[in-house]
């Protein structure tokens, strides 16, 4: 087991990576001094629930824990105020109080969902990230957590930090492949912002990561955490360097939106605008010769880095100027200045962004 603490100024907490970390959430609960009058209300969706749920109920119940338990339906759809009200619902009628707590099983949807529910919650009680994907590396690491809004990703939401992250890698044998993809999108990310030896790392040991091949990808989280974890001590809410976890979001999250929620996953989304924010640097000349590795490395995990017509410029960069980054309307992006380091550019030329996005259209760009 790998732990990694993430120090913020008025708190700490352990991210504990490993195999069968399930069942020593009794011990995890004792060693941040949880009791079992904490009752705990577990957040699952419904394609996790019925696989990993009593992994985590049985051991806590065992160790005397009380335990409720709350299905969503799976997908980001769920990542709604309509399902946020339901959550709130299934709490009060368990008679959960604020010396409770809620247990975030699942992905990035049920981490962004429960985090909120626990954030919001009788004005807020603490929670535990129980992360499912390999995405969850990175939404269950520094507090962000909301629901979407019509008009744009996260546009509700709160910063709360979770008590721990338990991440159990063995879950990770049933995710789709899909799924995995996009979790490495993130990966990718993470390295394409802060470390040019671990972007190496990452296209030398794509195949073993892809096939979840177990080493490989306990270092991959372990490192993805760390850059994560040390960007979010910095600037727990985002008021300066923290807008570099942001790399490739810009037109990731317009992505998502305009297309509804769902049609990409978040990780395609986010390849897409990691593309985008390659090409716009070298344009903007922040950076120069990214696009090529960019390219190769997003390829190389098989994740899109192109976009089809069907997505309308207009309504795109509509959804861009929402973005939360952007001031006074101006957009807003995080640009490369070379492999493994960013800048956060505020005021990018809409001329500029257009070409960008007819370049991503044309499914290359040289
Ligand atoms: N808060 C943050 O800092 C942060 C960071 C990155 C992403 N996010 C958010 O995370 C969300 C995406 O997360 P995600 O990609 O994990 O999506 P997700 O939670 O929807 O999970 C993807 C799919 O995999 C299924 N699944 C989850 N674990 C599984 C398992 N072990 N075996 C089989 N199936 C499993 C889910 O049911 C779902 O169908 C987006 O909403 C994004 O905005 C938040
Ligand atoms: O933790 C952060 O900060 C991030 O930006 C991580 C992103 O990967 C994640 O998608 C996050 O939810 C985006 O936050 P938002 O504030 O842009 O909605
Ligand atoms: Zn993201």
């Amino acid at each position: 087991m790998k732990t990694i603490q993430v120090e913020l100024a008025e708190k700490r907490y352990p991210i504990h990576i490993g195999s069968g970390l399930f069942e020593k959430l009794p011990q995890f609960l004792e060693g941040i001094g949880w009791g079992r009058e904490r009752r705990l209300m577990l957040v699952a969706d419904s394609h996790v629930s019925p696989l990993y749920a009593e992994r985590v109920l049985k051991p806590l119940e065992q160790a005397g824990f009380t335990v409720g338990q709350i299905t969503h339906p799976a997908g980001e759809e769920s990542k709604s105020l309509h399902t946020l009200e339901r959550l709130v619902e299934d709490c009060i009628r368990f008679g959960l109080d604020r010396s409770g707590a809620v247990l975030a099983l699942g992905g990035g949807v049920t981490g962004d969902l429960a985090g909120f529910l626990a954030a919001s919650y009788m004005r807020g009680i603490p929670f535990i990230q129980l992360p499912t994907t390999l995405l969850a590396h990175d939404s269950s690491v520094g507090g962000k957590v909301g629901v979407n809004h019509p008009l744009g990703k996260n546009m509700i939401g709160a910063f709360h930090q979770p008590a721990m992250v338990v991440f159990d890698t063995d879950v990770l044998k049933t995710l789709p492949e899909r799924e995995i993809l996009s979790g490495c999108a993130e990966v990718v990310k993470h390295a394409l912002i802060w470390d040019a030896s671990f972007a190496d790392w990452l296209m030398e040991h794509h195949r073993q990561l892809m096939a979840l091949e177990p080493e490989v990808t306990a270092e991959a989280i372990e490192r993805g955490c760390r850059v994560k974890a040390a960007v979010v001590s910095q600037d727990e809410k985002e008021s300066g360097i923290r807008a570099i976890l942001n790399y490739g979001h810009t037109i990731g999250h317009a992505l998502e939106s305009v297309s509804g929620y769902g049609a990409f996953t978040h990780g395609e989304a986010v390849a897409v605008g990691m593309a985008g924010a390659a090409l716009l640097g070298e344009a903007l000349g922040t950076a120069t010769e990214v696009f090529p590795f960019t390219r190769e490395l997003l390829a190389a995990f098989r994740l899109p880095t192109h976009l089809s017509p069907v997505w309308a410029e207009e309504e795109l960069l509509a959804a861009m100027k929402r973005d939360k980054k952007a001031k006074k309307g101006a957009y807003t992006f995080v640009l490369p200045t070379g492999i493994g380091s960013v800048v956060l550019q505020h005021g990018v030329e809409e001329a500029a962004i257009r070409e960008v996005l007819a370049r991503l259209r044309g499914g290359e760009s040289r």
